[in-house]
């Protein structure tokens, strides 16, 4: 294990009242408010982890779904090592809003390769199964049509699969960045110490 902690941050983004703010709480305190009050702009709390041997800070944003505190929340998208897109199970409209949600966050984040961004879905709210208005399969069908991201049905009220939807926020992060590795190391110089030939060049 390293013993150096790699702060991540990851960012929570969805409509109002899908339940950003309480994913956020019931993962870092543990828990839950049923009478919890709208978030104006943005909000963190860091918890440390250790996902596959590495110690890992996470620093989790959680942002205003409310239309009317978009400039509050947008400058906050860079830097952003993950982005997690969250609707509610019950809430239809919240999922046919995840994909402005995406574009909102690659127009504000301005990653460096918008195609290997890593983001993760989350349906929240699974307890309240009578109400659902999302199935599973649909959302899972979203999911592999953008990027074949993870997908969390969630529920903070009952703590279902919270701390796995963030762990494998860290682990999409941690596989990127292994792959970026791989290809530098591999395109600069191998294991010898030998320089590869250099890329043909006009100038
Ligand atoms: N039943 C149930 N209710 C939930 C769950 N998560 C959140 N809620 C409730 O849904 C309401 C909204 O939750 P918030 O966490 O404030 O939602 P938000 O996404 O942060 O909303 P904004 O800050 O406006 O963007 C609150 O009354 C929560 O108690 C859940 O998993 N199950
Ligand atoms: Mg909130």
């Amino acid at each position: 294990m390293s013993g150096k902690s790699l702060l991540l941050k990851v960012i929570l983004l969805g409509d109002g009242g899908v339940g950003k703010s309480s994913l956020m709480n019931r993962y870092v305190t543990d828990r839950f408010d049923s009478q919890s009050f709208h978030t104006i702009g943005v909000e963190f709390l860091n918890r440390d982890l250790e996902v596959d041997g590495r110690l890992v800070t996470l620093q989790i944003w959680d942002t205003a779904g409310q239309e009317r505190f978009k400039s509050l929340r947008t400058p906050f998208y860079r830097g952003a090592d993950c982005c997690l897109l969250t609707f509610a199970v019950d809430d239809l409209q919240s999922f046919h809003n995840l994909g402005c949600w995406k574009k909102e966050f690659m127009y504000y984040s301005d990653v460096r390769d918008p195609e290997r961004f890593p983001f993760v879905v989350l349906g929240n709210k699974v307890d309240k199964a009578s109400e659902r208005e999302v199935g599973e399969d649909e959302a899972r069908a979203w999911c592999q049509e953008n990027g074949a991201c993870p997908y969390f049905e969630t529920s903070a009220k009952d703590d279902t699969n919270v701390g796995a939807a963030f762990e494998a926020a860290v682990r999409e992060v941690l596989a990127g960045e292994d792959q970026l590795d791989h290809a530098l190391l591999s395109s600069a110089i191998d294991l010898h110490g030998n320089r590869k030939a250099p890329r043909s060049s006009c100038c």
